[in-house]
């Protein structure tokens, strides 16, 4: 079985227990639920950088990143670096994430925020908007057209975005529908974690216009971005890079700087 698989199967006994101890009722009702969101597309389609920064304790791939840091000063140090939005594993197993990295995360910034997760239930998009994201990540390879048909049209009438993340032709193409606001291109491939950016950049001329295009992974130069934005590309989802240093807020400010001044 591979991770991704592995991954899904760990997530479905997750969702099945969660439901058990918070109700779906009991989000719909939660404070944070009614409030308004904040656009990540539009910041993206305004952007001069397009920064999405990750806050990314480990993954499958490399294990420990940095467990030394706390959600909240990641986060306000990236708001202070100027990034277009903040990125959140919510992930625990594989990636050391919580609800409540996100609801901290909240609490900290006034930007637009991601669930970072392996959504594969409606459940899961009713815990976003009431843990205070902005946007869902939906993962083409892990779900079918009509999944992510009816998750797509379930979060826009929350009003979240949402991000449909492709890593293959065959996975855009069965993806490609109106109720999505984001098509993310991940350079890592899911069941084997090879990286290349080559990805987004062979993916980018099938990708309708209509959408924001997203480059995802394995990004760490501004002549990366440089390059994906020639490909058509507004977003760059960037954790790694930024979360193996000491201080994420400061390593994306100096990163922003020299985009900016090249
Ligand atoms: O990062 C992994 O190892 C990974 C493994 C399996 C599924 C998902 C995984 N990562 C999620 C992501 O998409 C990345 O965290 C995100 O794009 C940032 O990537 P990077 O800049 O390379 O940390």
């Amino acid at each position: 079985m591979n991770i991704l698989d592995k991954i899904v199967l760990d997530k479905r006994k997750e969702v099945n227990l969660k439901k058990l101890i918070i109700p779906t009722t009991q989000l719909e009702t939660s404070a944070l639920f009614e409030r308004p969101t904040i656009s990540l597309a539009k910041a993206l389609q305004h952007s001069d950088t397009g920064i999405i920064a990750e806050h990314k304790r480990r993954s499958p791939s490399k294990a420990v990143i940095n467990q030394k840091l706390n959600v909240q000063d990641v986060a306000t140090g990236y708001e202070q670096a100027g990034v277009c939005g903040m990125s959140v594993l919510t992930d625990g197993k594989y990636f050391g994430g919580s609800m409540d990295d996100l609801l901290l995360a909240r609490a900290s910034v006034n930007m637009p925020l991601l669930r970072k997760e392996f959504i594969i239930d409606e459940y899961q998009i009713l815990e976003a908007k009431s843990y205070g994201a902005d946007v869902i990540l939906l993962i083409a390879a892990i779900l079918s057209r009509d999944e992510i048909k009816a998750f797509s049209e379930f979060a826009k009438n929350l009003h979240l975005n949402v991000l449909l993340e492709v890593h293959n032709e065959e996975e855009l193409h069965k993806s490609i529908m109106p109720s999505l606001d984001m098509l993310g291109v991940n350079n890592r491939n899911l069941k084997t974690f090879e990286v290349s950016l080559e990805t987004s950049k062979s993916l980018s001329t099938i990708i309708p216009d209509d959408f924001v295009k997203v480059s995802e992974s394995g990004i760490s130069s501004m002549e990366a971005i440089q390059e994906l934005k020639n490909y058509g590309y507004k977003g760059f989802l960037i954790g790694e890079n930024f979360m193996k240093t000491d201080n994420p807020g400061n390593s994306a400010q100096q990163f922003i700087k020299s985009l900016k001044g090249a």
